[in-house]
């Protein structure tokens, strides 16, 4: 299954195996040096990621009893679980049949893991190993290690040697980094200049080479225009992108970003893939009105999510 990844329950051999080669030499040394665990109860000593600590139920539920993994980045990237199941939920409500979903930046694992528990075969790619053994130890901790296939490298590199093209992927899921937490610096994040490793445009050029059906999770301050100009610079005039903005406990977290037919008709997916209740609201909304899907301009349509919690 997918050989280029390496399956997340068998780090342990694949870096015992391949011990010559630079980076499974450091998968080795982490996975002996049980590396990265996180004790719950004990504050960390970086008082910087002070207020990410104090949330850390928000990022795993199980972390008070199950072993989580955390780097001192994944503690400002990973994504809050609640949303992760909630984005999870709903794209199996739009690709009920699918079974292939790749995380192209899976960071310790917060959209990975919830993947992973609708779908078969999930796959993770992140350039970096530390984040790669995280998200492998941390599926093991919820049960899941065994429908997840990893590979550490580098999106560009990845992408422009066709590394990854041997599977058919129902859906290409990014959660890029934004640039670290000072993404609200300005008012309006520019997505050309600021994503990471690459710009809107290009980005979604990449994700769209693997599968038609592409979410992007982005800054709430997203420039939306830049998003309109990508749509149609990509997929044509009269392409639609559609922009789900989500809060948790009412503070604005984040906005998904949807390509592909099967995401265009949502909101019988929205109620499907929310157990709890989910409320629209237009408080926040760009424009449009409240609680329909609305076409806002040519490129894009908007809608707004409270997942309450
Ligand atoms: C925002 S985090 C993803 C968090 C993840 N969704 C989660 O819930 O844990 C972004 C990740 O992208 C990875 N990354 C950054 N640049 C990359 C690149 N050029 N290629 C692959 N991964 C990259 C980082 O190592 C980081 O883990």
């Amino acid at each position: 299954m997918g050989k280029t990844f390496i399956h997340a329950s068998k780090i342990k051999h694949a870096a015992r195996k391949r011990k010559h080669h630079s980076k499974y030499k450091t998968l080795k040394k982490l996975i002996d040096n049980d590396a990265y665990k996180i004790e719950p109860s004990k504050p960390l000593h970086n008082g910087k990621l002070f207020k990410y600590w104090k949330n850390r139920r928000r990022l795993f539920t199980k972390i008070d009893s199950a072993s989580i993994y955390m780097t001192d980045e994944l503690w400002f990237s990973v994504t809050p679980e609640r949303i992760a199941c909630f984005l999870a939920k709903f794209v199996k409500a739009c690709i009920p049949d699918g079974e292939r979903i790749l995380d192209v930046f899976c960071g310790g694992g917060g959209n990975t893991i919830q993947f992973a528990l609708q779908f078969p075969y999930v796959y993770g790619v992140d350039y970096s190993i530390e984040h790669i053994y995280c998200t492998a130890k941390n599926s093991r901790s919820y049960g899941v290690d065994d429908r997840i296939w990893l590979k550490q490298g580098s999106w560009k590199r990845l992408v422009s040697k066709e590394k990854l093209s041997n599977i058919k992927y129902d859906c290409v899921f990014g959660s890029p980094p934004w640039g670290g937490p000072e993404y609200l610096r300005s008012d309006v994040y520019d997505l050309e200049q600021h994503l990471k490793p690459m710009g809107i445009t290009k980005m979604l050029r990449s994700f769209l080479k693997l599968s038609p059906n592409v979410i992007m999770f982005l800054p709430r301050n997203s420039d939306l225009d830049q998003l309109s100009r990508a749509t149609r610079k990509v997929l044509g005039p009269f392409a639609k992108c559609k922009v789900l903005y989500v809060k948790e406990n009412g503070y604005m977290k984040g906005i998904f970003c949807m390509w592909g037919e099967c995401f265009s008709n949502y909101e019988q997916a929205t109620q499907e893939s929310n157990s709890t209740e989910l409320s629209s609201e237009n408080e926040e909304l760009p424009r449009g009105k409240k609680g329909e899907p609305t076409v806002v301009n040519e490129g894009k349509s908007v809608d707004i999510y409270d997942i309450n919690g």
